[in-house]
């Protein structure tokens, strides 16, 4: 019999392009229909079969402190009673800003924006703008929202699809994104040699979480920041996904360095749709309505958004035992996973950071997007699919990451486990 889900998929399919409004959400690559959430609660989604799954992906990122979380709902609640959007300044758009640059390091100003991917064109416009310069530096396999010119060699499901480069993107614009290779200095400091004088900024996620999860090599993070300042160029962190999630700080707390720019994501929305973009004051100041840099957003900076953001980070900020307890979740997850795997002979290769997490299932070390493809996509598929039927909602690609969140408790973790030790020896 069609469950609810498949129903709802077959509407979707007729109105929306693939039956989705994101594409990673059709679970193409693992060759199913989606699932249609219906509501969620700390750890737990629910969909429209009334199922129950744990959540491992907690809305990409954003439900750290699981769904539902009192402290963000009941800020939500209050917001609604004072009206949904203004247009015009409120107290807590300050207030946020406020507590951002006063615990993150090297944001001295921040600008709200409604997204990741707004939050990235308008910081890279603003190197642009400060430096004068045009050509940006990314890396293979990251990806920074789906603006024209990040559109060049992303990871997430651009990735996942297959997509090299965006129909649609006009050559011009992408003409000025230069792509280097994740962990490779060698392959930045070549563009630097090439583009002499016209890189405006390195940009990369500090710990690549959309090819899998892949992370930094020793000294990675601090050498680029050495060859910005060599070539006179600015050093972005896409901090969508590991701001405020690997330390309050994100990646530049956890490895200690200061990066120029930082993009940030949902997470400081608490699930409502936000981004934001800062850094140094002076670059900043080059913003509208102060400099040249135009940028702009009806909705930034709304309400109810703020309020739901500004609780959960007040919260994380706090609780600071938050990062200690999900970190711990997540290594004790992973190890177990990892056994699972050893014990059915599946070969796996495992990164794990803080609450991130990925399995790569491949024997080879990955560390950049070409070791990252070699993994056996086929395989991810089979577990995911048992997985899922077994309660346990995974991101629907090998190339995403694993979020734990801190409603997740020790026995949804060995229940998890436990299921993953007999669905590995049957794939
Ligand atoms: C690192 C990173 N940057 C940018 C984005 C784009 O954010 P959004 O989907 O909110 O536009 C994402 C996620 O989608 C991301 O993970
Ligand atoms: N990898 C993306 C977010 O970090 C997945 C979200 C999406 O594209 O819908």
């Amino acid at each position: 019999m069609e469950t609810k889900s498949e129903a709802l998929f077959e509407r979707a399919q007729k109105v929306i392009p693939g039956g989705v409004n994101s594409p990673v959400r059709a679970f193409r690559s693992v060759g199913r229909h989606p699932l249609f959430i219906e509501r969620a609660e700390g750890q737990y989604i629910y969909d429209a079969d009334g199922n129950r799954y744990t959540d491992y992906v907690g809305s990409w990122g954003p439900m750290i402190l699981g769904h539902k979380a009192p402290v963000v709902q009941e800020a939500v609640l209050k917001a609604l009673e004072g009206g949904l959007s203004f247009g015009a300044p409120t107290e807590r758009e300050v207030l946020i800003a406020e507590l951002i640059t006063q615990h993150v390091p090297g944001v001295e100003m921040i600008r709200m924006v409604n997204s990741g991917t707004e939050a990235v064109m308008s910081a890279v416009r603003a190197a642009r703008g400060f430096t004068g310069r045009s050509k940006i530096i990314k890396f293979e396999g990251c990806y920074h929202g789906h603006s024209d010119g990040m559109l060049v060699k992303a990871g997430s499901g651009v990735m996942t699809a297959g997509i090299p480069d965006s129909l649609g993107v006009p050559g011009g614009c992408a003409a000025d994104t230069l792509t280097a290779v994740y962990n490779d200095l060698d392959s930045v400091e070549q563009l630097f040699q090439q583009h002499r004088g016209d890189v405006a900024a390195v940009i990369l996620e500090p710990v690549a979480a959309n090819m899998g999860v892949v992370l930094p090599k020793e000294g990675f993070l601090q050498k680029l920041r050495n060859m910005c300042d060599t070539n006179g160029a600015l050093l972005i962190f896409d901090e969508v996904i590991t701001g405020f999630r690997l330390a309050f700080g994100g990646a530049q707390e956890y490895f200690g360095v200061q990066a120029d720019l930082v993009t940030y994501g949902k997470i400081i929305g608490g699930g409502m749709p936000v981004g934001a973009y800062g850094g140094r004051r002076e670059i900043m100041e080059t913003v509208a309505p102060l400099g040249g840099v135009y940028q702009a957003g009806t909705l930034s900076g709304n309400p109810v958004a703020m309020a739901a953001g500004l609780a959960q980070l007040r919260f994380l900020l706090d609780n600071p035992q938050v990062y200690g307890q999900i970190e711990q979740s997540c290594a004790y997850l992973v190890e177990g996973l990892q056994k699972a795997a050893a014990e059915a002979e599946v070969p796996l290769t495992v990164h794990q950071i803080g609450s991130l997490a990925c399995l790569f299932f491949t024997g080879s070390p990955v560390d950049d997007y070409g070791s990252a493809k070699s993994s056996d996509t086929k395989r991810f598929a089979r577990y995911f699919n048992a997985m899922l039927t077994r309660g346990h909602y995974f991101a629907p690609s090998q190339f995403e990451a694993i979020f734990l969140g801190y409603a997740h408790t020790k026995e949804d973790l060995d229940r998890t486990i436990q299921d993953a030790r007999g669905v590995m020896k049957t794939i």
